[in-house]
């Protein structure tokens, strides 16, 4: 039976770090601030940005909320963004994705000063993270290395398998694993036997979106697995892209969803946005 990473509970563990080193900023008379804005009325997005919100306040750093209409036009949206990167009040700035149809996203992530990028979503940080020089890395894939390095897991010379390739989890996951010399390999819809794939793996990271595609069987037994999707099922239930329980028969480790990957998403957005502080005040 496989170990359970708990997010969760290392989530936590770095929060209270955090705290700590927003309580030291401000004796210097310095505020984190971080800007979180969305537009329209995704529930699920709206469920994240609250959930942000909170987080700022437990760890004490300022959060500007911007809520816009879904009609709002892109030229609205870059205008607020213009003003968000001249707020000295404000060192990081979030803006929810996905975005309504009538607003260019990749347009909206470039106007985001890059000092300011605390996702790690423009092609700035995105092209330091590929010459392995990273500055803000995005947070999820982030939160991911840092959850494998406080579980004692070692990438050198590992197979990692990572199934799926978006801008915002698989991609830079994979340059983060290969960065810490593991040998990736980056699945996706088109790849071919991906059961035999995923087998070959001693780390699983799954980051797809269809709920327990991964099936428990395709798990190499000792294999780690890291659960990224989020999937709501009916009213109330969240499950994983990988089949937990079969695969926790086999893991040596395994993330649990939710309490897995989530928390540590959450989290490294606000380390970014310490760290983000700290770099202005130098
Ligand atoms: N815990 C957290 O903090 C976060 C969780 N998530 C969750 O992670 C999951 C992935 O998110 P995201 O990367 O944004 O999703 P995207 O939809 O952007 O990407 C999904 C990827 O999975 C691939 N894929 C889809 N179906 C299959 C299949 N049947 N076999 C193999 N590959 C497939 C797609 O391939 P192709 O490119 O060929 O289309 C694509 O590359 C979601 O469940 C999301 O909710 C996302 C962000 C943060
Ligand atoms: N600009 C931008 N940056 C993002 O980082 C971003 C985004 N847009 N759009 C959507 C995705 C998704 N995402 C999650 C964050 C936290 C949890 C999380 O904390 N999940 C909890 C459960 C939460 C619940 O109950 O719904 C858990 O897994 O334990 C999940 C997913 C960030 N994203």
């Amino acid at each position: 039976m496989a170990n359970l990473i708990d997010g969760k509970a290392i989530a936590s563990k770095i929060r209270g770090e955090i705290t700590a080193e927003i309580a030291a900023l401000k004796t210097k008379g310095i505020t984190p601030g971080l800007a979180v804005v969305l537009v329209g009325e995704d529930a699920a997005s709206k469920v994240y940005v609250s959930m942000k919100e909170k987080a700022c306040q437990d760890v004490g750093i300022f959060s500007d909320e911007h809520k816009l209409s879904a009609d709002t036009t892109e030229a609205e949206l870059l205008d607020l963004i213009d003003k968000l990167n001249c707020d000295l009040r404000i060192h990081g700035i979030l803006v929810q994705l996905p975005l309504p149809k009538q607003i260019n996203t990749e347009r909206v992530l470039e106007a985001i000063s890059p000092h300011k990028d605390v996702d790690g979503f423009h092609p700035y940080n995105v092209g330091r993270l590929v010459i392995g020089k990273p500055v803000f890395q995005p947070c999820t894939p982030y939160g991911v290395m840092v959850m494998l390095k406080e579980t004692g897991i070692d990438l050198n010379g590992k197979e990692v398998v990572v199934v799926g390739r978006s801008n915002i989890v698989g991609k830079p996951v994979a340059l983060m694993c290969l960065a810490q010399h593991a040998t990736v390999t980056i699945c996706h819809s088109r790849t071919k036997d991906l059961a035999a794939k995923v087998g070959n793996a001693d780390v699983v990271i799954a980051a797809v979106g269809v709920p327990e595609m991964i099936k428990g069987n395709w798990i190499k037994p000792g294999a780690v697995v890291i659960d990224v999707g989020v999937n709501r099922v009916g009213e109330k239930k969240l499950v994983g892209d990988v089949e937990f329980g079969p695969a926790a028969e086999r893991a040596s480790a395994i993330t649990p969803v939710p309490g897995g990957v989530g928390p540590m998403t959450i989290t490294m957005l606000l380390q970014n946005t310490v760290e983000s502080a700290r770099r202005t005040c130098r």
